[in-house]
């Protein structure tokens, strides 16, 4: 997946005023944008595909898939037929829930996204210890993209080396969170940003100078 400028938006707002106010702010300069349970829950699966019908945008949608095999078969299969363009799923719940994803979100010609380590303080606990594992699983199995911490750089950096460097890898966690783009952008392809730009009293400024800090 080619990611303009390096920065994915997380638009994990709730109204969708709100939502085409920053997509109208910030588009000029991504072409990427991260849709999660915020925005779906609050106005239906259907603004994945209003987004895709108003803006020139690829969508992930970041839904975390985490079921049993035949449950993800329809998750994924539903989602990519809103119009998303790739799906997160996660990890941790093994390879044959992993596959189902991978093999009908290639039955629709998309792309699944696998959840490796996260980029909170909690996931230290349970999901750092099996996360070199998980990245290992998603090579084995032929997956090609990654989600992976841009707080944790030392564990990016391992998950880079477990899923070389053909993979293709996003992370959460830069601004809010603590996260620097530019230190990311050493292991990662893109750098996923929420409320550093959506909250910001001027977005669109907002994403420039994190475009700017990855240019200096
Ligand atoms: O480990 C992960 C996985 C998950 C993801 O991207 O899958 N995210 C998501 O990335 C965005 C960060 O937003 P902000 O903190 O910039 O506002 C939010 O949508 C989170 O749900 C993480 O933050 N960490």
């Amino acid at each position: 997946m080619n990611v303009k400028n390096q920065i994915i938006l997380a638009l994990d707002v709730e109204e969708k005023n709100k939502a085409y106010e920053i997509l109208d702010q910030t588009t000029e300069y991504l072409d990427t944008i991260k849709i999660g349970y915020p925005i779906t829950l609050a106005l239906g699966p259907s603004i994945i595909t209003s987004i895709k019908e108003e803006y020139d945008v690829k969508i992930i949608a970041d839904f975390k898939v985490a079921d049993i095999d035949a449950t993800n078969e329809k998750i994924v299969k539903t989602t990519l037929n809103y119009g998303a363009d790739a799906i997160i799923v996660h990890g941790f719940t093994g390879e044959d829930s992993v596959l189902a994803c991978k093999n009908m979100a290639e039955k629709l010609d998309k792309e699944i996204f696998l959840l490796t380590e996260m980029s909170h303080p909690g996931a230290d606990k349970f999901l750092k210890p099996v996360s070199l594992d998980i990245a290992q699983m998603g090579v084995d199995l032929g997956i090609k993209n990654y989600v992976a911490p841009a707080t944790k750089i030392d564990r990016l950096k391992k998950i880079r080396e477990v899923v070389g460097k053909d993979s293709f890898i996003i992370s959460p966690g830069v601004g809010f969170q603590g996260g620097n783009a530019k230190d990311t952008l050493q292991y990662s392809n893109a750098a996923i940003v929420g409320r550093s730009i959506y909250n910001a009293s001027n977005p669109k400024k907002a994403l420039e100078e994190i475009i700017e800090s990855i240019k200096v």
